[in-house]
């Protein structure tokens, strides 16, 4: 099994906002999201760009992944902003308003051009309609040779602005949409992250759409706010009834009784060989989040 990194929860900061990118070495993040894009105003751009790639290079951030969110492929910043941030070294760049899956092959001859270094991963925003429609050849880009892309991000803020869908409670019109993508990512082995949640001071709204997008599939969520993360950590992580149940799987397995079998019966419920599979990520996740 490949290496898992938890990424329950994803945080955004603004890259002009300095208070944030120093008080994030002490967030309980799994990821944090450098933002040079829509947070970030146009007579900001140039100095969040000077000042998060500092922040990268100065590191402090322990086992946080770290990654910088660029402005889009076809505006004026970009070019400057991918040539700083591969200077400065992330986990990743997060590439907004992907709509097609050459982009995703540009950038990955641009990055090898800028001699990125090896372990750099490419990111990719699901925030149009042209996206959700070509999702699986977005995803597919994953497979070309030079690709770097791993993992999904939903941007449901600009999936709502673009189609004027509307957020409820249990995003009734964007379900389509997220499990479209989340598809896409499983058929070509990428990670994928739920969108964000606006409502600041709705907790209980915040925890139903948490559990939500684990039930749907999703690795973690985008935040917006420190406060969201805890509750992002809890849910997105195996609970102690699942891990249980994981390690009462691959023990059954092992029994000699049970070696040859495809199938057996464990506390009255059928269990297979696919079970035990899905119960060794689980162990994985945990220990992973243990650390
Ligand atoms: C939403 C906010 C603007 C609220 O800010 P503020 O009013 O300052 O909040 P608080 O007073 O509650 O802040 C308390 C302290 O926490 C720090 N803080 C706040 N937010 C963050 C953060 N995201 N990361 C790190 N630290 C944070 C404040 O600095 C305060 O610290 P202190 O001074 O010590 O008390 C603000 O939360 C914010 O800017 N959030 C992020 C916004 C953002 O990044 N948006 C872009 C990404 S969302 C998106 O675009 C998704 C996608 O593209 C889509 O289309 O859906
Ligand atoms: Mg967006």
């Amino acid at each position: 099994m490949t290496t898992i990194r938890p990424r329950r929860s994803v945080l955004y900061m603004p890259g002009s906002n300095a208070r944030a990118l120093e008080k994030a070495r002490e967030i309980a993040a799994d990821v944090l999201i450098l933002d040079l894009e829509d947070a970030v105003a146009p007579e900001a751009k140039a100095a969040a760009r000077e000042q998060v790639c500092a922040a990268v290079k100065a590191g402090g951030y322990g086992r946080r992944e770290l990654v910088i969110r660029t402005n889009g492929v076809d505006t004026a910043w970009f070019g400057d902003d991918l040539g700083a941030a591969v200077e400065a070294k992330p986990d990743a760049i997060l590439i907004p308003k992907v709509s097609a899956p050459e982009t995703l092959d540009q950038i990955g001859a641009q990055l090898d051009s800028l001699k990125a270094q090896p372990t750099l991963r490419v990111w990719a925003m699901i925030e149009t309609p042209l996206a959700i429609l070509q999702a699986e050849a977005i995803a597919r880009a994953a497979r070309n040779p030079h690709s770097r892309l791993s993992c999904f991000v939903m941007g449901t803020n600009d999936l709502a602005k673009e189609t004027r869908a509307r957020f409820v409670p249990g995003r009734a019109p964007m379900l389509p949409w997220l499990t479209s993508a989340i598809l896409a990512a499983r058929a070509h082995g990428l990670d994928i992250l739920d969108g964000v949640y606006n409502d600041l001071k709705n907790e209980e709204g915040f925890l139903a759409e948490c559990e939500q997008g684990r039930d749907l599939g999703f690795d973690g969520k985008t935040l917006i706010h420190p406060a969201q993360v805890a509750t992002a950590n809890a849910v997105f992580a195996p609970d102690e009834a699942e891990l249980a149940q994981a390690q009462a799987i691959i023990a059954a397995f092992a029994l000699p009784e049970n070696q040859g079998r495809g199938a057996i019966q464990l506390g009255g419920r059928m269990v297979e060989l696919l079970h035990a599979e899905m119960a060794k990520r689980v162990v994985a996740l945990s220990e992973a989040i243990a650390g």
